[in-house]
């Protein structure tokens, strides 16, 4: 990194979390260095823009202030982001840029974008003009995500089902609110002195499960030194998009000791399908308790389950319900369950025998009748009965009888497109998948990626 390079900060919060109070706060407090300040607001008019103009001296040298109206720069404003950003760089006029995205906007796309420029800096840049038609991003870098968490309101976010709409798409409430914590290095808790000493211990011992890398730090009323948000160096894409605590505890799972305030978690596993019945009727019951849970796992087929079911569908593209991986997203009170790719033993023996060259590593978890077909779901929760819900999950396996080859059952369970579209899609892509699965085709990290701005494929079957 150039020393000369601009630091970017990006801001994210819902709706209300006191990011525009915040961002007033740093510029009051930056005397010592330049800031331009990108405000994105979903309406005709920047409310926000107005109010940062208003409460600090940053209406006087226009310049200084951008905004990016009339959509959110998570999704169709991504491009105008860049260049609003490029802009500012080469003015070279600023010692540090912040952006404050809108109450919807998830944080991982935002950095996608700002990084995909910063780092690409290396290739030519009309090389990488010509093949992306994206300005590549110089003398800039993204260096700090911050998300801004309203203490106050934290538990009835994540408890709502209220459905938020960014530019389209609908999303849960209580999942941008998991989504923002999970792809950030700097929490600020906010809004501190409207919630006793008690609760701010437990939705910091959340936070902090939740998101283990992050900073946390406790402010009133934005009230917080600009040193935690500008230049600090925290940023790093893979950092920060393998950070979010189930991961870590994918990778190193904690003994099911109980933990401070109750946030405790486990790793289901199994190599056995779901019976899709009993557990689409688990999903339905699903424990308040459970704050996040994400995997993947697989479910067993049924013969002959009715003209127009979706196993039907599946005999008609010659797929097996068994051949299919769905991914698990559990945030707030939102359930969801997507397409996970197909398993490397229901290929062709070729495409099989090609997946296996290449992935040797899938041999070590073969197993004799499943291959690699198995379940794995991390489950995080406050004061949850971790014994219950692992009995409940393993009720849900599919027993030998009901495995028989004559058996039928009600699937509910959504059908996706044709996995093999999938599986061409994926097969340029060699990223690690981060839940650990040993499944070579099977994207976790990429599909978490496509779902942040891309829903539709994931259903929910569950509200
Ligand atoms: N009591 C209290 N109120 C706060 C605090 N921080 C911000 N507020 C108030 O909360 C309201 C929302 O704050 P904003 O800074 O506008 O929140 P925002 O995240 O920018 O909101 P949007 O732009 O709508 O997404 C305002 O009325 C603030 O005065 C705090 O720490 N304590």
């Amino acid at each position: 990194m150039p020393d000369n390079s601009i630091p970017v900060t990006v801001l994210s919060g819902i709706l209300g979390a006191g990011k525009t109070t915040v961002l007033n706060h740093v510029l009051r407090e930056s005397d010592d260095r330049e800031l331009a300040v990108l405000v994105n607001d979903m309406g005709e008019v920047n409310v926000d823009a107005e109010l940062v103009a208003e409460s600090s001296d940053i209406a006087d040298e226009d310049e200084e202030l951008v905004e990016l109206s009339n959509g959110c720069i998570c999704c169709e404003l991504r491009g105008d982001l860049l260049d609003a950003v490029g802009e500012l760089t080469r003015a070279r006029e600023f010692d540090a840029i912040v952006v404050e995205s809108t109450g919807v906007a998830e944080p991982l796309p935002v950095a996608q974008t700002l990084t995909l420029g910063f780092d690409q800096a290396d290739l030519d840049p009309t090389e990488f003009y010509e093949e992306t038609g994206i300005e590549p991003l110089e003398g800039c870098h993204l260096d700090t995500a911050v998300t801004v968490v309203d203490a106050h309101q934290f538990r009835t976010a994540m408890e709502s089902d209220e459905l938020l709409d960014d530019d389209g798409t609908e999303k849960h409430l209580g999942d941008l609110v998991v989504e923002q914590v999970e792809f950030c290095d700097v929490l600020l808790l906010n809004k501190c002195d409207l919630v006793d000493d008690d609760t701010l211990a437990e939705i910091e011992a959340t936070l902090e499960v939740l998101q283990p890398r992050a900073e946390i730090v406790r402010t009133e009323h934005g009230r917080v030194d600009p040193a935690h948000l500008v230049d600090t160096g925290r940023f790093d894409f893979d950092a920060a998009s393998q950070s979010a605590g189930w991961i870590r505890e994918l990778e190193e799972p904690h003994a099911s000791a109980e933990e401070e305030h109750g946030v405790t978690s486990f790793v289901f596993e199994a190599r056995r399908p779901f019976h899709p019945e009993r557990f689409a009727d688990l999903l339905d019951r699903f424990p308040d308790a459970v704050v996040r849970a994400k995997g993947h796992f697989w479910i067993a087929s049924s013969e002959d389950a009715g003209e127009e079911s979706d196993a039907t569908v599946n005999a008609e593209r010659n797929v097996s319900r068994e051949d299919e991986a769905f991914t698990f997203n559990v945030a707030g009170q939102s359930i969801r369950v997507g397409p996970g790719g197909r398993w490397v033993d229901s290929l062709p023996a070729e495409e099989r025998r090609e997946h296996l060259e290449d992935n040797p590593e899938l041999e070590a978890h073969w197993h004799e009748r499943w291959g690699d077909r198995n379940t794995r779901l991390v489950v995080i929760g406050t004061e949850m009965d971790h014994d219950s819900l692992r009995a409940d999950l393993r009720e849900c396996l599919a027993t030998d009888d009901e495995l028989a080859a004559d058996a039928t059952f009600e699937d509910r369970f959504p059908t996706f497109e044709p996995p093999e579209a999938e599986l061409e899609a994926d097969a340029d892509d060699d990223a690690d998948t981060a839940d650990g699965s040993e499944t070579a085709n099977r994207h976790e990290n990429d599909d978490q990626r496509e779902h942040a701005h891309d829903r539709t494929e994931e259903l929910g079957i569950a509200d």
